[in-house]
């Protein structure tokens, strides 16, 4: 080696006058991402959950019940708990500090290491208190314990005087911090109050034996100036109100809670609550000893085995054989769900703790989540075949859309093309079949389950199509829907329509009945007008009419089909006994596949209307098209409103 590479190169020696050491806090200031992942506005809210998540742990543990968090119009904030109090008596490593200020300034420093003050925490590295001081320009922490009150104040990390003497508080008990982040690091972040408002709400869920007292000085115009925040109900009442409005398969939430000590003899709990949804935008909320961990983590994976396993099994239970299709992809598109455990010691990735690590955990929560989803599956099996059913067609969808993958990719040229989501009858021949339009996946899902597979087709449109009045002819061969549309039926557009390449004896629109429902059967109805109207002409097209209410008195059932109706069977009864239940159909998605079937798809049953065009006047038909399409949509919505029933005749 020569002397050259030896001695280096650079202008400056590397040595070990070039390895620094960082002390106190002041590695935190110059690196804030390694201990709180930046310096943005999600950093500069983490700052509150790590003194927040000291008063919960004080909670959790038993030794505090009300934490108040304050805004202050300054932008600093103050967390008070009426816990133990941080410790200030003299440190015996620390000669002539006090234990506050140990934690306060130091990093690793923390009561949370061997369990002992505390079972379960969120804290345990020993650094959350003092990295908010380090990044704080003012910082204020007071303690009243043992009778006395004590206070003392920082900036930046440093002490700025002794630990004071406040007084006797005899009645008093806990630990206040107030604090200002450092704009020297945060720039122009500023505390927002409906983002604290929403994190410390949902704290007061995670622990139903804590109460939060919310004011803010600063006033955003939509969040509540001052808010109590106690949620005895836990996450069973979180899940309730988080999906208020929304339908879902279980009338109530499958939610629960365990004692690890109880059930298998070591420290800890966990407690979730989950439901599914027609819709596809399922959530999952997890928590380790109320520290949100948005990345999941092993809570999350045993809580979802749980979930898996426990279908699989009703499957068999019920001899329900695609139940084993079911994968954890599956449960995930429409579940949502909230799951929060307490470990000892749990191990995070990162200082942010946004994954939990421990193993243990995921076996803890898969073991004690199983037991009770079993029961509560065979307890309420009218919510356990939704969510069953619903499930096997998640699958079923997943299935198809691989071998379509597959499919597509082998056979380049097939001979019929049909679009991936038609669900096509079994029958080749024309006759006697159908083809229903359906309003979004949701409802295509108990359609199919409702659905005579010889003779019935199903093809789910998403959304709104293409309001073809006015769009020029290359947009409309351009949209997808119509494309697949056009396929479905086996037909070409326009001037190249022919009747006779209709693949189904009868297209019937299957829409809710309300009036997003009717605005979307009103488009559909305007495409064929324009694009195929022979099909309109020779009886083709149909409009199914689902029931906006079910009335049941006892064993007595009638769906019926508006406000008038439902009216008129309140007065006269069903001929049961008791009360008369009415339930109203938000939309077809929320109807089983039973009542779908029984009114509005079994031919024996359902009603059907044929959509004709006035031949005494078919200038008039035109005229309704263009006031329903065209460019004016007050005509059109004030149409719709009054009168969602265009030129149409009862089929027999
Ligand atoms: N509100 C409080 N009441 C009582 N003791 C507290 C309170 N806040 C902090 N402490 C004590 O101070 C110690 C240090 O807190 P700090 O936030 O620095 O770390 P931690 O909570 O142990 O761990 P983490 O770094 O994961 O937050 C805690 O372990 C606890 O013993």
């Amino acid at each position: 080696m020569s002397d050259d590479l030896l001695n280096g190169a650079g202008p400056e020696t590397y040595d070990a006058s070039s390895i620094e050491v960082l002390e106190g806090l002041e590695p935190v200031r110059k690196r804030p991402g390694m201990y709180i992942g930046g310096t943005d506005e999600r950093a500069l809210h983490h700052l509150v959950a790590e003194v927040l998540d000291n008063s919960m742990d004080e909670a959790v543990a038993g030794h505090a019940n009300r934490i108040e968090v304050d805004l202050h119009a300054d932008g600093s904030i103050t967390i008070r708990d009426n816990g133990r109090g941080m410790p200030f008596d003299p440190h015996p490593k620390f000669p002539g500090k006090s234990a506050l200020e140990v934690i306060l300034c130091t990093l690793h420093a923390g009561g949370k290491f061997g369990g002992k003050a505390y079972e379960t925490s969120g804290g345990l590295h020993g650094v959350g208190a003092s990295v908010v001081n380090a990044l704080s320009d003012h910082m204020v922490v007071q303690v009243a314990r043992d009778r006395k009150l004590v206070q003392q104040r920082f900036s930046r990390g440093i002490p700025q005087g002794p630990l004071e003497d406040m007084g006797a508080a005899p009645n008093r008990r806990g630990t206040t911090t107030t604090f200002h982040p450092d704009a020297e690091i945060f720039g122009s972040h500023k505390f927002k109050p409906a983002r604290l408002f929403k994190s410390i709400r949902s704290k007061a869920y995670l622990f139903s034996g804590v109460e939060i007292r919310w004011k803010t000085a600063i006033d955003d115009g939509e969040t509540p100036l001052e808010a109590v925040f106690h949620f005895p109900g836990g996450l069973a009442d979180y899940l309730s109100e988080t999906m208020k409005g929304i339908t879902t398969y279980a009338d109530r939430p499958f939610a629960g809670r365990v004692d690890f000590k109880e059930r298998f003899g070591v420290p800890g709990r966990v407690e979730w609550a989950i439901n599914w949804t027609p819709a596809r935008d399922g959530f999952i909320q997890s928590y380790c000893n109320t520290v949100p961990t948005p990345e999941g983590g092993t809570h999350e994976q045993g809580f979802w085995a749980a979930v898996l396993k426990g279908v699989r099994a009703y499957g068999e239970l019920v001899n329900n054989k695609k139940a084993a299709q079911i994968t954890r992809e599956d449960l995930i598109v429409g579940g949502s769900a909230l799951v929060s455990c307490f470990i000892r010691e749990p191990e995070f990735v990162g200082q942010t703790k946004d994954r939990l690590a421990t193993v243990e955990a995921g076996r803890l929560v898969e073991g004690a989540v199983r037991d009770h989803f079993d029961n509560w599956l065979a307890a309420d099996t009218k919510s356990a075949g939704a969510i069953l059913d619903f499930l096997i067609l998640r699958a079923d969808e997943r299935l198809r859309r691989k071998m379509e993958k597959e499919t597509s990719r082998k056979t380049a040229t097939k001979r019929l093309r049909l679009p991936g989501k038609l669900a096509d009858c079994s029958n080749t021949a024309r006759e006697g079949t159908e083809l229903f339009l359906v309003e979004g996946d949701s409802a295509g899902g108990s359609a199919k389950m409702a659905r005579n597979r010889k003779t019935q087709a199903l093809l789910p449109l998403r959304g709104k199509i293409l309001n073809v009045l006015g769009a020029a002819s290359g947009k409309i061969g351009a949209n997808q829907e119509i494309a697949d549309m056009c396929q479905a039926l086996g037909v070409n557009l326009g001037s190249k329509f022919r009747v006779d390449d209709l693949r189904y004896d009868k297209i019937i629109i299957m829409t809710d009945a309300d009036v997003d429902g009717a605005h979307i059967a009103a488009l559909l109805m305007t495409f064929f007008f324009t694009q195929m109207r022979p099909m309109i002409d020779n009886g083709h097209l149909y409009l199914a009419c689902p029931p906006l209410f079910r009335l049941t008195q006892g064993a007595h059932r009638v769906y019926v089909q508006d406000e008038a109706e439902r009216d008129i069977w309140l007065e006269k009864g069903l001929g049961g006994r008791g009360k008369i239940d009415v339930s109203r159909f938000k939309g077809l998605g929320e109807m089983d596949a039973k009542d779908l079937k029984e009114t509005t798809m079994d031919p024996n049953s359902r009603k059907l209307i044929r959509v004709t065009i006035d031949e005494d006047e078919p200038g008039e038909t035109g005229d309704l098209v263009e006031r329903l399409m065209g460019k004016k949509p007050e005509l059109r919505f004030q149409y719709i409103q009054e009168n969602a029933k265009f030129a149409v005749e009862l089929d027999v």
